[in-house]
């Protein structure tokens, strides 16, 4: 078995005639943890969408573990181990929190309580939020929640759509150590994502987008430490290097 979790070869994507993303070639290997960055409109979500099979054509090569995955569906996708973690968060709003996460663990085998105590342990923000209602949650609870129930499927490989956007400084915080203790463990783990910082603090390597091109992939290390880069790739201004949140 290939010791890359995924190997994404020249791989074009399209919504009718408009192409989003072209000729991407990306590496990730197995338990590393790499952010997909870019300005809006980047190709970062449709890079997961590509990956996911989901509402985009694809032209390429997708590997997952050395099996060729660029013509399944979805579904098919989601049961060879790759979960996903969509910007929408989708959670069942008339259900609480209990019953999402017991619905997401039929998908997978083994006790469902078991299932669920895994995914409250690796997302501690959850635990107090189990009796509530879909609902009744924010916008920070609801991004918890859904990476509890991707967590549930034990997915070998996990894509995050944006999991910091539009929330509180200590949420993301909670949310970002969350992420880092799944990759801690061993689950490979791609995200999209606008807040450099979470990103950062997440992965080991970032993947730069422009217009659906590739034009950087390097340590989040080197990217971290270079405001020139920064600048450069994603228009955050030097003066406020250091700055950002
Ligand atoms: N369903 C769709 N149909 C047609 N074009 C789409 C669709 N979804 C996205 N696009 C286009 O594809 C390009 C890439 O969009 P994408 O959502 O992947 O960017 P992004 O980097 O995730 O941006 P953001 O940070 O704003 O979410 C954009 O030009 C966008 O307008």
């Amino acid at each position: 078995m290939s010791t890359d979790a995924l190997v994404l070869d020249d791989v074009t994507l399209t919504y009718g005639s408009a192409t989003a993303v072209f000729g991407l070639s990306l590496t990730v290997g197995a338990g590393e943890a790499v952010g997909i960055l870019g300005r809006n409109g980047a190709g970062k979500t449709t890079t997961l969408r590509g990956i996911l099979g989901s509402g985009v054509r694809r032209k390429g090569s997708i590997r997952y573990f050395g099996e060729e995955i660029g013509g399944m569906r979805a579904d098919q996708v989601a049961r060879k181990g790759i979960g996903w973690v969509p910007d929408d968060r989708r959670i069942y709003t008339t259900l609480t929190v209990r019953e999402n996460l017991l619905l997401a663990s039929r998908e997978r085998s083994g006790p469902a309580k078991e299932a669920v105590d895994e995914a409250v342990a690796a997302v501690p923000l959850v635990e107090k939020l189990l009796p509530r209602k879909g609902v009744q949650l924010s916008g920070g609870e609801q991004q918890a929640v859904a990476i509890a129930r991707a967590v549930v499927g034990r997915p070998k490989v996990l894509l995050l759509d944006e999991p910091a956007e539009g929330l509180a400084p200590i949420i993301v915080e909670s949310l970002q150590q969350s992420v880092i203790e799944l990759s801690r463990s061993g689950m490979t783990i791609l995200i999209a994502e606008q807040n450099l910082n979470f990103v950062l603090g997440a992965t080991q390597r970032v993947c730069v987008l422009d217009s659906g091109r590739e034009v950087l992939t390097c340590s989040s290390e080197e990217f971290g430490n270079s405001p020139e880069l920064q600048n450069q790739h994603l228009a955050i201004s030097l003066e406020n290097h250091g700055k950002r949140r």
